[in-house]
């Protein structure tokens, strides 16, 4: 019998590559988070030069994910390379520092080009506030940043790479959200189509325009 090239048969393990972006102020943690959890590892010194790149593989119960994790320097600088950076981003980490507000602010600055360049259900978004082990510094509170994420409908998680807290629960409830939304999208629709496919884009308005 035949079947879609969308419809896994039953049986069938199937694998997905995911990009997944991080986004935040420079010093947020991005690399470290990247590193603790590909690497399980800290280093005060991660110098990002350019873009790096990272994947993690996830043998999930329904399916395999591969996370490909890109992490960019000096993002404030560098703006303009954004929609590049972005494009087929699958996910997104909007990492802030706990100890710095200012971060956070940034966050939701990014937050909104994200959602300029992609719609709701094309992209899962995290938010995650970094370095919660420097509690006795801590410039934003924990609720501060669940209600943000809550009201805008993002993932949320309070992280330290340093201490690793919560960095594998991060990725991982990411991956299960990818997945929950490939097999949403899959499943055939009450009309006897498939839902719209996730490889399927919104078309997209020039590029680093200003
Ligand atoms: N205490 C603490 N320090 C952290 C944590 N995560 C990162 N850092 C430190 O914060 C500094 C910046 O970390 P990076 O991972 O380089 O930050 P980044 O966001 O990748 O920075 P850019 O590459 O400049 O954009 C480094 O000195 C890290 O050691 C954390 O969870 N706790």
């Amino acid at each position: 019998y035949m079947q879609g090239p969308l419809t896994p048969s039953p049986g069938i393990h199937p694998t997905y590559p995911y990009k997944v972006v991080l986004l935040g102020s420079t010093s947020v943690g991005k690399s470290s988070l990247a590193y603790r959890y590909v690497r399980n590892d800290f280093k005060e010194s991660l110098p990002t030069v350019g873009c790096s790149f990272f994947t993690q593989t996830l043998h999930m119960e329904v399916a395999t994910v591969k996370l490909e994790i890109w992490d960019t320097a000096g993002q404030e600088k560098y703006h303009s390379v954004c929609h590049l950076y972005y494009r087929g981003a699958h996910a997104a980490l909007l990492v802030y520092d706990i100890t710095n507000k200012e971060t956070l602010n940034r966050a939701k600055l990014w937050l909104r080009d994200l959602e300029k360049e992609f719609l709701p259900d094309e992209i899962v978004i995290a938010l995650v506030g970094n370095k919660v082990d420097l509690a006795a510094e801590r410039e934003v509170t924990t609720e501060e940043g669940e209600e943000f994420a809550r009201t805008r409908g993002l993932l949320f998680m309070e992280t330290s790479a340093k201490s690793n807290h919560q960095v594998n629960d991060i990725f991982m409830a990411i991956a299960q959200e990818l997945l929950q939304r490939e097999q949403k999208a899959r499943a055939p629709s009450p009309h006897g189509r498939s839902a719209v496919s996730l490889g399927e884009s919104r078309v997209r308005t020039g590029c680093c325009q200003p």
